[in-house]
């Protein structure tokens, strides 16, 4: 596969974001995969969620790669960390031109629309015109529901998998249950990189509550010691995944983005209401369900296909909760080629 390695584009003007506030430059990390042909006709644009990075091949392995849904011989894919990550792309922990020091907890909030915004910056430095197939899953299928909307002409067709057309009050809950536990962490707002770390690692265990669920909790993790009063399977999994992502991630870089994922409203400053505003999406849409996802449950989904009007719908029944958006590719895979294949 070519071009696997992580590239960057430097922007070396100020950029004014949603809420005011401007970014004296930017940098954005992105990985491409594949050629753009001589008609650059074959782009496919794959928007990451929370904690992925710009290597879609890596973490949507089963997708992305030779002779594999998304194929780079066949297609030429970009996928771009987002603004306010922390895999390359502008973010709290990049450095501040202006002072000479990382932001921290100076970084402004940043929307999904501004992230949009920044991908359309480096779809124009690429010289794409048009894009193939825009495809995101959870945060990623809020970023490519805005930019079908921002940049109505530029895309073909859309491809959703496991998301909302506008952030619910059930997302902000919990959103603002993880926050509050890095905020509870004494050591946040520290100016370090690790500032925050045990509020972080509350956080994810959060998390991991939502993105998956009972059943897949009392299959694997069930003790099968029925006399132990301590030391607990499912105490050590989510501890362990509180770990996993504080040695990858960090606070000030979670509590950004879950703010960024409250603010999406597909709606906010449009004319109409949500059914509105996706009954003006013109593009052939398959969007995917996972029906055990407790984070953005099956009918947020459903209610974007009763609106967008050329919308496939279709609900993959898996026990992974909402991370099967992650980890069930052959059966994503089993529908989208087929979609693809009428287009
Ligand atoms: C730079 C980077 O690394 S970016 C990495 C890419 N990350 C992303 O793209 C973010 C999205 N990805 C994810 O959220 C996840 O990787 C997913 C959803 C795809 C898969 O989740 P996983 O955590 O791998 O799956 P699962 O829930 O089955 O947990 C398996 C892990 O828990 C461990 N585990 C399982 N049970 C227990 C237990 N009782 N106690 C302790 N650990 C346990 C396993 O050993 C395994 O560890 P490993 O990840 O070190 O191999
Ligand atoms: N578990 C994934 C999806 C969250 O929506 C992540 O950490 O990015």
């Amino acid at each position: 596969m070519k071009n696997n390695a992580t590239q960057y584009f430097n922007y070396k003007q100020p950029f004014a974001l949603e809420s005011g506030d401007v970014l004296p430059e930017l940098t954005i990390a992105y990985h491409s995969y594949g050629t753009l042909n001589a008609a650059k006709d074959n782009v496919v644009w794959i928007c990451h969620a929370l904690t992925a990075n710009a290597d879609a091949a890596d973490w949507w392995n089963g997708l992305v790669g030779e002779g594999k849904a998304l194929d780079p011989e066949k297609y030429f894919i970009v996928c771009a960390n987002i603004l306010g990550s922390c895999y390359g792309s502008t973010g709290p922990t990049s450095v501040n031109p202006e002072i000479g020091k990382p932001y921290y907890s100076q970084f402004p909030l940043v929307t999904i629309r501004d992230m949009v915004a920044v991908h359309i910056l480096l779809r124009k430095h690429l010289s794409i015109d048009k894009i193939y197939l825009l495809a995101g899953g959870s945060m990623g299928g809020y970023q490519a529901l805005e930019w079908c909307v921002m940049e109505s002409t530029v895309i073909d067709n859309l491809f959703l998998l496991a998301t909302s057309a506008a952030e619910s009050a059930w997302g902000i809950a919990i959103h603002t249950a993880q926050r509050l536990a890095i905020e509870a962490d004494p050591t946040w707002q520290n100016a370090s990189e690790t500032a925050g770390s045990a509020g972080l690692k509350a956080a994810r265990a959060i998390g991991m509550l939502t993105y998956r669920n009972y059943e897949i909790m009392v299959e694997r993790q069930s003790d099968p010691d029925p006399e132990k009063i301590n030391n607990y399977r499912a105490e050590s999994y989510i501890r362990y995944q509180g770990d996993k992502l504080v040695n990858r991630f960090n606070a000030y870089t979670y509590w950004l983005l879950t703010k960024a994922m409250d603010s999406h409203n597909l709606s906010r400053g449009r004319s109409g209401n949500l059914e509105d505003v996706l009954q003006t999406i013109a593009q052939p849409t398959l969007i995917i369900g996972i029906s055990s996802d407790i984070l953005c449950p099956v009918q947020e989904q459903v209610f974007i296909s009763q609106q967008v009007p050329d919308a496939t719908y279709v609900e993959i029944h898996s026990s992974y909760g909402h991370d099967g958006f992650l980890i069930e590719s052959d059966r994503i895979a089993t529908n989208l080629v087929p979609w693809l294949s009428k287009l």
